[in-house]
């Protein structure tokens, strides 16, 4: 069955899924500015990935909302710090059946999203994926399976979960709808919290990162603390979650970095409040102490300062 859907911010994230679902013929709508949309526009849109290549010679593209309509579902794919603006242009998307999935990294968007559209009309979701956009109207695939994890707010199994899995998983992508995915998001959040202002600080790689016995003991602490400021908040994460993303972080590439290290370092704006941030943030609103990822936040804000 074919899926209506309204693709906010058609970056690497919304560019790579919507791309696949609009090239297995699903109904997408990407909503977009500046040359990227002048480019779509004019000649489609190009993909180049590690799963095919495709192209789209024609794409529904626009920058207003309100030209699409309400549709089944919107996959919000901007960058934490976009999300205010995002989310204030999703009025004319959302129709009572309408179901906003968040992609953003962090624990924080749905609860932004729902904030004004409702919990009953979001569904909290994380990717995995290295794509980005390589020029107007044109995405890079580089790694990782193109998967999103989701699910009702509460975790019910719903027809318009299944729906969505399903046409993801028709379109080449990886769909996985978990127990609970709010372990899921806090899972990732381990990584993100943990890697991302250390890596930043060491301005180091992966390789660099994990060889040192001490840099690990860092992101060892930084993560527990994250993992007692989730617990705070309802979440109990497994007890081997610390030891799988040690694990993780042992699997990723010897040169390889995080997003966040990358875009401080080159100077644009950082998701670091919505990572090291948030940690921060939601250990003082639940009594929470994080010590460790109180310094990594105030030296890696002064490192933002300072680029
Ligand atoms: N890319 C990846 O491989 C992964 C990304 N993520 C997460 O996914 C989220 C999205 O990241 P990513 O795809 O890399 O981000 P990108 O910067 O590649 O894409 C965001 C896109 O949204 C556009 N945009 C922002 N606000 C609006 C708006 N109001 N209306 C229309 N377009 C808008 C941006 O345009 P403009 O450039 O003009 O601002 C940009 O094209 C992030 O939270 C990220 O952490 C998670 C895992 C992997
Ligand atoms: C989990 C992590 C930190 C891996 O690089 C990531 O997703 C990112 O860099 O954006």
């Amino acid at each position: 069955m074919t899926i209506k859907v309204a693709v906010l911010g058609a970056g690497g994230v919304g560019g790579y899924f919507g791309g696949r679902l609009a090239q297995a013929g699903h109904d997408v709508r990407f909503v977009a500015r500046g040359e990227h949309l002048a480019a779509m526009r004019g000649s489609g849109l190009t993909v180049e990935s590690v799963a095919g290549d495709f192209a789209l010679e024609t794409v529904v593209a626009t920058d207003d909302p309100a030209e699409v309509g309400v549709v089944d579902y919107v996959l919000l794919g901007v960058k934490t710090w976009q999300l205010e603006a995002a989310i204030a242009s999703l009025g004319s998307l959302v129709g009572p059946n309408t179901a906003v999935v968040t992609t953003q990294n962090g624990v924080e968007a749905p609860q932004q999203v729902a904030d004004v559209v409702g919990r009953e009309a979001v569904l909290p979701g994380a990717v995995e994926v290295v794509a980005f956009l390589d020029g107007p109207g044109r995405v890079r695939h580089i790694g990782g399976l193109g998967k999103l994890t989701f699910s009702e707010w509460d975790n019910q199994k719903s027809e318009r979960v299944e729906r969505l899995r399903k046409a993801l998983e028709e379109s080449g992508l990886t769909a996985v709808v978990p127990d609970d995915v709010w372990v899921a998001l806090w899972s990732k959040f381990l990584a993100l919290g943990s890697f991302g202002a250390v890596a930043t600080l060491a301005d180091s790689p992966y390789g660099v990162l994990r060889s040192r016995p001490g840099m690990r003991h860092l992101i060892v602490d930084s993560m527990n603390e994250i993992k007692q400021v989730a617990k705070a908040t309802g979440v109990e994460l497994p007890g081997d979650a610390v030891d799988k993303t040690l694990a993780f972080l042992d699997s990723l590439p010897e040169a390889g970095t995080t997003s966040l290290q990358r875009d401080i370092n080159s100077g644009k704006p950082s998701e670091l409040e919505a990572w090291t941030g948030a940690v921060v943030r939601l250990g003082r609103a639940t009594g929470t102490p994080t010590p460790i990822n109180d310094i990594l936040y105030e030296l890696t804000s002064a490192r933002t300062l300072a680029t």
